[in-house]
């Protein structure tokens, strides 16, 4: 029996999201900041709980050959918690990646031996992401009334501190576009210049929220978007010309600049109202030869290098000839469907935000292609109301109901029992499953399989380098009731291939 202050050595064998290693003592899982998988370490158990105790560091008895000093020379050693693998060298990463989703599908997927695929790693994995979301502070005190006090600390543009919602200043990332971190510079030296308080969740007071900058490296297209508490930003002009001026000489092209309205108290990000007060509506991203229209609300995958690579993942295990109906469930902005339309009959996608809706109707115009169709709600509601549709004019739900492929990319909570049922309902030959969660993705493989399809294999994606996050894509094959008996009969006799 373990207890608080107690003193032992585990070997690190897993890492958490977050970055801390997990070990095992007796059995028991120990959670141990800045030690990375292949540490064996001395550590003192601070909280111990039934199965599990946290401790912290003492010493690192025998460093993981995958250790390394974190190359940040940003916030990591300010605390920020962007970048939860920086002491874990990049094939530790991947190695470590890898293993997660093996793990995680046979311990809550019920799978014996998944299939898992060599990682897909990046070859540079830095400066990769095309999405920058920096909260914005003003670093001192701002009055109950919105102003700021005299002393105030300078403006800091940057990522929450782990845990906390404390802004740690950032000026060089190792992860973030130079367009984005130019942009964060010309902020801060506006908000500086000209006293523009930031918003300061105590006292629910402040314009600035956050800045949020898409880079396009095929085009080098940028938008930023604003996101302000109020109606607009005073000297508005004059910023615009400082991150004009600072993306360019970063080497890329302000394209769009928008305001989004986020008066509420609220911890989301953005609010609901964009007001474009610069420039296009949307940038425009190339990916696997097809242009794509991206708007401020809309979602993009984060990684362009690696989403060609998880795209021609998908469309190998979609095996599309050219004669199937394709569904495309949580399709964003269309883009893998999209990319899948060459060799489809039809595509139908569902999406539940609006303004994705209205960009992949735009972009599949954008791209010549004919064949595909949008719908505009949540996937949970509208395959079941489509499949229970009798008018023989819907189009679209005759497409649906004959899918012969199944594409879902839900979000990081993956999809709701009904909707899966629904795709039970449609019985398509293969699902093709792209998860930004192992551990969601491994539920949903389990309820799939009592709906009739059989886990065939998964390649996890590295899109997230440095950080503890892996996307994977899986592939899912619909088991014929034949074929169903014949495996049933086979565990009867013993064995357990069919
Ligand atoms: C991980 S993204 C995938 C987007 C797209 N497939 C891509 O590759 O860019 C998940 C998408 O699901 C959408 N979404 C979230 N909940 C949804 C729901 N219940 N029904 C339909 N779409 C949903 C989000 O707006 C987002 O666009």
């Amino acid at each position: 029996m373990f207890e608080k202050g107690q003193i032992c050595t585990v070997e690190i064998m897993d890492m958490s999201d977050q970055g801390q290693g997990i070990g095992r003592a007796d059995g028991m899982a120990v959670f141990v900041p800045d030690t990375v998988v292949g540490d064996l370490a001395r550590v003192q158990l601070t909280k111990v709980k039934k199965s599990y105790a946290f401790a912290k560091l003492l010493e690192i008895e025998e460093p993981s050959p995958h250790r390394m000093e974190p190359l940040c020379e940003g916030g990591f050693q300010k605390g920020c918690g962007g970048c939860a693998l920086a002491r874990l060298d990049y094939p530790g990463q991947l190695a470590l990646k890898e293993k997660q989703v093996r793990d995680k599908l046979c311990r809550l997927g019920d799978l014996a031996a998944p299939i898992v695929n060599q990682i897909l790693g990046m070859d540079d994995p830095f400066h990769y992401r095309n999405k920058a979301q920096f909260p914005v502070s003003t670093g001192g005190v701002i009055t109950r009334k919105g102003g700021i006090v005299e002393a105030a600390g300078d403006p800091a543009v940057g990522f929450f501190r782990a845990k906390s919602h404390e802004v740690v200043d950032c000026e060089r990332c190792m992860l973030q576009s130079p367009a984005a971190m130019a942009a964060a510079e010309a902020l801060r030296q506006f908000m500086k210049e000209d006293h523009i308080t930031a918003w300061d969740e105590r006292w629910e007071r402040g314009l600035m929220r956050h800045l949020i900058v898409k880079t396009a490296f095929g085009t080098g297209e940028v938008m930023v978007v604003l996101v302000i508490n109020g109606k607009g930003i005073p000297n508005a002009a004059k910023l615009i010309e400082m991150l004009d001026s600072a993306i360019y000489e970063a080497g890329f092209s302000l394209e769009s600049v928008v305001l989004n309205i986020h008066k509420k108290k609220t911890p989301e990000i953005l609010g609901e109202t964009c007001v474009p007060i610069a420039g296009k509506q949307t940038i425009t991203e190339v990916i696997g030869g097809l242009s794509f229209e991206i708007s401020a609300m809309s979602f993009f995958q984060v990684n362009p290098a690696q989403t060609e690579k998880l795209y021609a993942k998908v469309r190998e295990y979609a095996a599309l000839t050219g004669e199937e109906n394709v569904l495309d469930l949580y399709c964003g902005i269309g883009t893998i469907g999209l990319s899948c339309a060459a060799k489809a009959r039809q595509v139908v996608g569902i999406e539940s935000v609006r303004q994705a809706v209205l960009d992949a109707n735009r972009n599949a115009v954008i791209n010549g292609i004919v064949n595909a169709r949008y719908v505009c709600g949540k996937a949970e509601e509208e395959l079941p109301r489509l499949l229970a549709s009798t008018d023989p004019e819907d189009d679209i739900a005759r497409i649906v109901r004959s899918a012969d492929v199944v594409l879902l990319d839900p979000p990081r909570a993956g999809c709701r029992p009904e909707l899966l049922e629904a795709v039970g309902e449609v019985a398509p030959e293969r699902i093709v499953y792209v998860s930004c969660d192992p551990a969601t993705l491994a539920r949903d493989v389990r309820l799939l399989g009592d709906l009739g399809y059989t886990f065939m294999e998964a390649t996890p994606v590295d899109m997230f380098p440095w950080t503890g996050a892996v996307e994977v894509v899986s592939l899912l094959s619909r088991i014929k009731t034949s074929d169903k008996v014949e495996v049933k009969m086979d565990i009867e006799d013993g064995e357990v291939t069919p």
